[in-house]
């Protein structure tokens, strides 16, 4: 049986910009089920960062409603929807947001500053996962003295170290060369076929789409596309 993790039920969401609205998602149905690869294709502009935003609970919708876990958390506090990107949750952006004046080490620490975890267990969790992503010789240096492609890696060591149940990325090869755009992807196939970790990614990439087991496209705010890669 699939267990879901993330789920939009008739999931909205519009802008407006002064006198004119915007539909970013129109009435989107959309579940992520556990050990899922999805890749979320389509058109620049069709809606796909306002669906993760949305499914990872960045944003709000206009109407329907989200699920996590099965629980109904569209109508919940900020607090909690905070706690809940904490602890179930980890992003991967196109731009890698690092803290600039932060090393890679204390950019992976930062979210279990946020937990009650003991110092002793940051350090073997920092440790771990940065030496996960092959950079154990990088964890002192500052995000400028790191290439594109250790960026993202410490971007993903840090989606990682709290063991999320989802990792949500939005185009996370679109600001790297092939070569290394590949080696990020062997690192996300491997977290999903490896630990089972649960991945949803935004790409025109071909060849994130090939890697995907499951790929949607969305056009004009709806999903119109669903089938196995
Ligand atoms: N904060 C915002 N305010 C107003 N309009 C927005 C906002 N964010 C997104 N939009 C609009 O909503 C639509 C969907 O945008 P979205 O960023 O979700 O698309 P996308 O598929 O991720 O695009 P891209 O591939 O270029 O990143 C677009 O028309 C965009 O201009």
């Amino acid at each position: 049986m699939s267990i879901s993790i993330a789920e939009l039920r008739g999931v909205t969401k519009k802008y407006k910009v002064g006198e004119t609205e915007i539909q970013a998602l129109n009435n989107v149905y959309f579940n992520v089920t556990k050990g899922d690869f999805i890749v979320v294709a389509g058109p620049s502009g069709s809606g796909k960062s306002t669906f993760l935003n949305i499914l990872g609970s960045i944003d709000k919708p206009t109407s329907g409603n989200i699920l996590f876990n099965g629980l109904d958390i569209t109508h919940v506090n900020l607090e909690a929807l905070h706690q809940l990107r904490l602890n179930k949750i980890g992003f991967v952006f196109q731009s890698f947001n690092l803290v600039p004046v932060l090393t890679a080490y204390e950019n992976v620490e930062l979210p279990l500053l946020f937990k009650n975890i003991s110092k002793k267990e940051i350090k073997e969790r920092v440790t771990t996962v940065l030496e996960k992503v092959g950079l154990q010789d990088r964890m002192d240096h500052l995000p400028a003295r790191l290439s594109g492609g250790q960026k993202q890696r410490v971007a993903i060591a840090r989606a990682l170290v709290g063991n999320p149940e989802l990792i949500i990325a939005d185009e996370p090869t679109a600001n790297l060369d092939r070569k290394t755009a590949i080696s990020i992807m062997e690192l996300i196939t491997k977290l999903n076929e490896d630990d089972k970790v649960t991945i949803i990614v935004a790409s025109h990439d071909p060849y994130v789409i090939e890697k995907a087991k499951a790929k949607i496209v969305i056009q004009d705010g709806k999903i119109f596309k669903e089938e196995l890669v």
